[in-house]
C-alpha cells in the first residue's frame, strides 16, 4: 500500500473506502470486507447517517484482531450544522461515539457553507448561515482546538476552492493537512493540485468513479458514464484490468489520494488491486485530453434564490 507522510509525519494510506450512499445493513459488512482485503483508511461523514454501523464494524474488527487501531486510517467530516463556535466540538464528540473512537486521524470541515444548527439540509435561504455570521476561521479555529485536544491526529478541509484555501491559509494557525476534493479524468483541477503540492497539502479525490448511484434528482440528463469513458475502457483494456482500476490507479500516478465506495466484496478488492496498475506515460497523455471541468457533485444544492452562497467552486 501507498501511503502519503503529511505535514505532521501522519501517513495517509493512499486508497480508501468511500461510504457515502452505502446502505444501512451494508456498510459495516463492506468495512469488514474492506479491512480484510487490506484497506487500511475508512472515510466517513456524519451526514452519510451510517457513521454508528461502521462503529459497530470498526469494534468487531479490533476484537476479531483483523486490525489495530493504530494500524486503520478513520476520517469524519464536520456536517454543515455544525460550523458556529459552540457546535464544532459536541459534532466531533458525537461522531466519535458513533464510530466508537477515541481520536479520529482526520476530521474535515465538509463545505464551506453553513447551515443553522436545526437545519439537516438547507433548501430555503433563511435556513444558511452567511460567511459572516458563521466565518470559516471561527469555524477552522475550533478544528485546531480538536487537534490540540488529541481528539484528532490531523484536519483539514473538504470542497474548498483555491481561494478558499489561499484565504485559510492566511488566518490558520495550523495549516490544513488535506483538501477532499471531487476528482476524475474528467475534472483534473490541476491549478489546486499544484498550489497544494507547493503548500504541502494532499488532495483527495472523491466520486472517482463518477458516483453512479446518487439518487436520481442529484444527476444530470446528460451526465456521462465515467466507468464507460472509451479512452479509459481502451486502457484497461491495454493493462487487462478493469476501468475502475483505471480510474483509480490515476490518482496515484499524480499523487493525490482516492477513496472509491462500494458495498459489493468484488468490487472491493478490485479497487484495492488498483495499486498493481501501472499507467504509461502515453496512457497519461490520453488522459489529460479527457479534462473538461465536468462535476458529478456540482453543489448546486447550496445556491438557493437569495441564499448566501454562490458558486462555491469559485468562490
Ligand atoms: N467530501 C465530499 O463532499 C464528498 C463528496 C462525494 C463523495 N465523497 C466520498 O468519496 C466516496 C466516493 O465517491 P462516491 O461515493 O460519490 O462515488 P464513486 O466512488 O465514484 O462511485 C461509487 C459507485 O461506483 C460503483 N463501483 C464501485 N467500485 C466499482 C467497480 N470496481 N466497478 C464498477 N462500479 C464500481 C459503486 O457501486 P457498488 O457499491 O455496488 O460497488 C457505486 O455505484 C464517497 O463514498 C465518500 O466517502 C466525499
Ligand atoms: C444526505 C447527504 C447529502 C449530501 C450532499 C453533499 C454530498 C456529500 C458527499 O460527501
Amino acid at each position: 500500500m501507498k501511503f502519503y507522510t503529511l505535514k505532521n509525519d501522519q501517513k495517509l494510506p493512499a486508497i480508501g473506502l468511500g461510504t457515502w450512499k452505502s446502505e444501512p445493513g451494508k456498510v459495516g459488512e463492506a468495512v469488514i470486507e474492506a479491512i480484510k482485503s487490506g484497506y487500511r483508511h475508512i472515510d466517513c461523514a456524519a451526514v452519510y447517517g451510517n457513521e454508528a454501523e461502521v462503529g459497530e464494524a470498526l469494534k468487531t474488527a479490533f476484537a476479531q484482531g483483523l486490525v489495530a487501531r493504530e494500524d486503520l486510517w478513520i476520517t469524519s467530516k464536520l456536517w454543515n450544522n455544525a460550523h458556529e463556535s459552540d457546535k464544532v466540538i459536541p459534532a466531533l464528540q458525537k461522531t466519535l461515539k458513533d464510530l466508537q473512537l477515541d481520536y479520529l486521524d482526520l476530521y474535515l470541515i465538509h463545505w464551506p457553507v453553513a447551515f443553522k444548527a436545526d437545519v439537516g439540509f438547507a433548501s430555503k435561504a433563511d435556513e444558511f448561515l452567511t460567511p459572516e455570521e458563521a466565518p470559516i476561521i471561527e469555524t477552522w479555529k475550533k478544528m485546531e482546538e480538536a487537534y490540540n485536544k488529541g481528539f484528532v491526529k490531523s484536519i483539514g478541509v473538504s470542497n474548498f476552492s483555491l481561494k478558499k484555501l489561499k484565504s485559510l491559509l492566511v488566518d490558520a494557525t495550523l495549516p490544513p493537512e488535506v483538501n477532499q476534493v471531487e476528482l476524475h479524468p474528467l475534472l483534473h483541477q490541476e491549478e489546486l493540485l499544484e498550489f497544494c503540492n507547493n503548500n504541502s497539502i494532499i488532495l483527495t479525490g472523491y466520486s472517482p468513479l463518477g458516483s453512479g448511484d446518487r439518487s436520481q434528482e442529484m444527476k444530470k440528463d446528460d451526465e456521462p458514464n465515467l466507468l464507460e469513458n472509451e479512452v479509459i475502457s481502451k486502457i484497461a483494456k491495454a493493462h487487462d484490468c478493469s476501468p475502475a482500476q483505471v480510474l483509480i490507479s490515476w490518482h496515484l500516478s499524480r499523487g493525490t489520494s482516492v477513496i472509491p465506495k462500494s458495498t459489493n466484496p468484488k468490487r472491493i478488492k478490485e479497487n484495492l488491486d488498483s495499486y498493481k496498475i501501472e499507467l504509461t506515460e502515453k496512457d497519461l497523455q490520453q488522459i489529460k485530453t479527457l479534462d473538461k471541468g465536468y462535476r458529478y457533485v456540482d453543489a448546486t444544492f447550496f445556491e438557493v434564490p437569495g441564499g448566501p452562497y454562490k458558486n462555491i467552486y469559485d468562490e
